[in-house]
C-alpha cells in the first residue's frame, strides 16, 4: 500500500514487528485516560478553510521566518526522547531528513545522540537544543553551553514536566527500553550515563517539581542565544515567559503526555497570541497531522508548528527517508491546501481563513426541528 499520510506511516508503524514490548505503547500513549491526547486532535476538526477563488496561485510559497532564520515550512520536528528506539542511526537520521526538507530539529533533552554527533552526520541542520531544568542546573547549564558550541541556534526549555505524569499504558506494561537505548545527550553532561530504562523513574530522579520564572530567567540569561518556552497553555503564561527574557513560546501540553484533562493546544492558541504582542513568536504542537491543520494553526496565530510522534513513525518505517517522507507529505498536503483556498504564501494565512465547524450538537435529532407533517388529502 503507498503511504500518502501521516495517518498511513501511524499504522504502518504499528504493525512492525520489530517493537520492544511497551514501546509502542510509550510513543503513542499519553497521560491518565487519554483524553488530552485526543482531544489534541479533535481541536482541528472544528474548523473548515474558507477557500477564495479566482487568486493566482500558480506560485505557492510555504517558507517562513522565525526567530530571524528562514524555513521552507512552518513546521519543525518536536523534540521527542531517544530516536535509538526507532532507528539505528537515531537523531542522525532525523537530522538529516530536517535538513533535506528545509525545517529545523529541536534535539531531545534526552536524544540518544550527542548534539556534537547530530551536528557532525548533518552539518547543513538547523538545530535547537531541548533543555530541561532539571534538579541539577549544572547539567543544564552544561547542555547549553555544549550546544552553543556545537553550532546550535536556539534552546527549547521545557516547563511542563514537574514529575512524572501518570502514563497507565507503561505502568501496566512495566515499561523497560532495552540496555542500549541510552540518553547519550545527557550522559555527557551528567559524566555517568544517566539510567533511562524507565522513563518515569528517569523522571522522578532528574526532574525539578520547584521550578518558577526565576529560574527560567536564569536560563535566559545564561547564553546569547534565544530561549522558547515549551509547555505554555494559558495567556498569562506566555505573558510571564516573556517578562522573563524568553525569545518565543511554543504552546504544549507535551502531545497530551502529562495533564490528562489539559485543554487542546488550538483552543489554548488563540488565548496565547493575544497575551503576547504581535510579532512575538508563538509555536504550537499537538496532534498536527495534514497540511491543512498546519493552515488551520496558522490561521488561529501560530508562527509555526512542531509535530512529534509522526516524525518517530516516518523513522521506524524507513529511518531518515521515513522521517522526511512524513515532512514531505506535510509539504505537499500544505502546498495543495493553500492553491486550492487561494493564498500563494502565508502571509495571507490569518482568522478569515477558516470558519468554525457547526456544533453537531446543533445537528443532532434532538434540536433540529422535525420537518412539519405533510398534510394528506
Ligand atoms: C515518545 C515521545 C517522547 C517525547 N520526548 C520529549 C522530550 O524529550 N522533551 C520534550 O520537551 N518533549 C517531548 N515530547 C513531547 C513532544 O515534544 C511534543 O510536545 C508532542 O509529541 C507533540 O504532539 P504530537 O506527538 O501529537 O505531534 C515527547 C513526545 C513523545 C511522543
Ligand atoms: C526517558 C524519556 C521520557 C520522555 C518522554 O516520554 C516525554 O518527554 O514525553
Amino acid at each position: 500500500m503507498a503511504l500518502l499520510t501521516l495517518a498511513d506511516y501511524e499504522s504502518t508503524a504499528g504493525s512492525l514487528a520489530a517493537w520492544p514490548p511497551g514501546v509502542w505503547d510509550f510513543l503513542t500513549g499519553g497521560a491518565g485516560t487519554e483524553s488530552t491526547v485526543t482531544a489534541n486532535r479533535e481541536a482541528f476538526a472544528r474548523w473548515r478553510l474558507m477557500p477564495r477563488v479566482c487568486v493566482d496561485v500558480s506560485v505557492v510559497e510555504t517558507s517562513t521566518t522565525v526567530l530571524g532564520s528562514d524555513w521552507d515550512l512552518p513546521v519543525a520536528f518536536a523534540p521527542t526522547a531517544l530516536h535509538e528506539v526507532c532507528t539505528r542511526d537515531a537523531e542522525a537520521a532525523t537530522a538529516s531528513a530536517a535538513t533535506a526538507l528545509g525545517v529545523p530539529m529541536v534535539v531531545s533533552a534526552l536524544s540518544s545522540r550527542t548534539i556534537e554527533d547530530i551536528a557532525d552526520a548533518a552539518p547543513e541542520a538547523t538545530l535547537w537544543q531541548q533543555v530541561y531544568l532539571f534538579r541539577d542546573r549544572k547539567v543544564t547549564a552544561s547542555l547549553v553551553q555544549r550546544a552553543s558550541a556545537a553550532g546550535a541556534q536556539a534552546i527549547v526549555v521545557t516547563v511542563d514536566v514537574p514529575r512524572p505524569a501518570r502514563r497507565l499504558r507503561d505502568i501496566r506494561n512495566e515499561l523497560r527500553f532495552p540496555p542500549h537505548v541510552q540518553a547519550r545527550n545527557l550522559a555527557a553532561s551528567t559524566g555517568r550515563a544517566p539510567d533511562v530504562s524507565s522513563p518515569s523513574a528517569h523522571t522522578a530522579e532528574a526532574m525539578d517539581p520547584s521550578v518558577t520564572w526565576e529560574d527560567v530567567q536564569w536560563l535566559t540569561e545564561l547564553s546569547a542565544l534565544p530561549v522558547l518556552v515549551k509547555g505554555i497553555q494559558v495567556g498569562q503564561d506566555a505573558e510571564h515567559a516573556r517578562r522573563a527574557g524568553a525569545a518565543g513560546v511554543i504552546v504544549s501540553n507535551h502531545g497530551g503526555r502529562q495533564l490528562d484533562r489539559a485543554r487542546p493546544t488550538l483552543d489554548a492558541l488563540p488565548e496565547i497570541r493575544t497575551a503576547v504582542p504581535s510579532g512575538y513568536p508563538v509555536l504550537l504542537d499537538g496532534g498536527v497531522r495534514t497540511g491543512a491543520e498546519v493552515m488551520i494553526a496558522l490561521a488561529l496565530g501560530a508562527d509555526a508548528v512542531l509535530v512529534g510522534r509522526p516524525v518517530l513513525h516516518g523513522l521506524a518505517v524507513a529511518g531518515k527517508h521515513g522521517a522526511a517522507m512524513v515532512l514531505g507529505i506535510l509539504r505537499a498536503e500544505l502546498t495543495d491546501a493553500m492553491a486550492q483556498s487561494g493564498h500563494p504564501t502565508l502571509d495571507s494565512v490569518d482568522r478569515s481563513a477558516i470558519h468554525p465547524a457547526p456544533d453537531p450538537a446543533l445537528l443532532s435529532a434532538d434540536t433540529v426541528p422535525p420537518p412539519a407533517p405533510r398534510v394528506l388529502r
